[in-house]
């Protein structure tokens, strides 16, 4: 594929940043990738094992004369770093990001944005419970989703050369609103890392009771619970603080639901459970037939 860009900075070097430099690399998407991390040991990794072109030791350094920014560490560092990058930004560079939500992405990234600075916000849903700059792969993005929340007046010309990029490392790109990408992000992935937290909590809190059973005899279903809970804490915990409205909603109809499914146990109705399971049964059933199975190569990839 083309180069797109001459010149891509990369901002925090952990999962994401990791996994764009070896897909940007394969596909022959950028010149000259640069990268920064606030910490002086995860740079010194990043060098030790050539991630990146070049490592520099400041943010500002790093998007000097960058064609494309991306903003790639935590959602709660995203403003503070929007305001470090913004006085060292080329006019007409793209600024983009990868937070996992949006609205408070945007709240905090956009007002630090100098005129003549564009910016896309986007989310690839792709991940792994892995961390830091040696968790990155080349192929974490391919066959899966990257969803833009573009602002009104977005330049079609810089949306279309962005949506290439993505294209080239592999995603597929779709576009909706900030407010309702992070209502559908709070029930399909935000929620479901709460719930799976909470089990692993619970099951931590019985290992003393059980004499470490629990982990003995860890099923299948519960082992899938401990990877979604051994993701990053820093990253989780800026998650829910800035999805709070939409998570908060979904954990009141989690609730909900989960009360009728305990009185149902508790006084016998074989018939609720059973209704119910059937119901979830057809929703695992319309994801594989909307293409996103199982024998897909990335799905469940990590599920040891
Ligand atoms: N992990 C996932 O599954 C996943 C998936 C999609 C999107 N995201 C989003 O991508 C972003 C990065 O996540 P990740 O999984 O790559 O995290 P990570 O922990 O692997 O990497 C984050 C990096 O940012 C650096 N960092 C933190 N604060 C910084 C600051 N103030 N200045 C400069 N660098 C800083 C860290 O040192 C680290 O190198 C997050 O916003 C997350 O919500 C994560
Ligand atoms: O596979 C995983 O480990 C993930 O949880 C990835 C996952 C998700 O919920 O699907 C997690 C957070 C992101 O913002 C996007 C993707």
């Amino acid at each position: 594929m083309a180069q797109l860009y001459d010149r891509v900075a990369l901002i925090g070097l952990g999962l994401i940043a990791g996994s764009m430099f070896h897909a940007i690399k394969r596909a022959g998407l950028a010149g000259e990738v640069v990268g920064y991390a606030r910490s002086a040991e995860t740079r010194d990794v990043a060098r030790e094992i050539g991630l990146c072109d070049r490592v520099v030791d400041s943010a500002a350094e790093a998007v000097e004369g960058a064609d494309l920014v991306m903003l790639c560490v935590p959602v709660g560092a995203m403003g503070a770093v929007a305001a470090e990058v913004a006085p060292a930004l080329k006019q007409g560079a793209l600024v983009s990001d990868v937070g996992s939500t949006k609205v408070a992405v945007i709240e905090a990234v956009a007002p630090h944005l100098p005129e003549g600075v564009h910016f896309i916000p986007a989310h690839p849903l792709a991940g792994t419970e892995q961390s830091g700059p040696r968790s990155g792969f080349a192929e974490l993005f391919d066959n899966l989703w990257c969803l833009f929340t573009p602002l009104e007046g977005t330049d079609p010309d810089v949306l279309a050369r962005y949506k290439s990029l993505w294209n080239g490392m592999g995603a597929n790109v779709d576009e909706m609103d900030a407010p309702h990408h992070d209502l559908v992000l709070a029930v399909t992935s935000h929620t479901p890392h709460l719930i799976a937290y909470t089990m692993v909590g619970v099951a931590d809190d019985l290992q003393r009771v059980t004499d470490s059973e629990v982990v003995k005899y860890s099923a299948a279903g519960f082992r899938d619970f401990t990877r979604i809970a051994a993701s990053d804490p820093t990253m989780w915990r800026d998650v829910f603080l800035s999805n709070k409205e939409a998570t908060l909603e979904i954990l009141g109809r989690f609730t909900e639901e989960l009360f009728a499914l305990q009185r149902a146990i508790r006084t016998g109705d074989g018939d609720h459970l059973h209704d119910y399971f059937t119901r979830t049964r057809a929703v695992r059933r319309g994801i594989i037939d909307a293409g996103q199975d199982t024998d897909m190569p990335n799905f469940g990839r990590n599920a040891k």
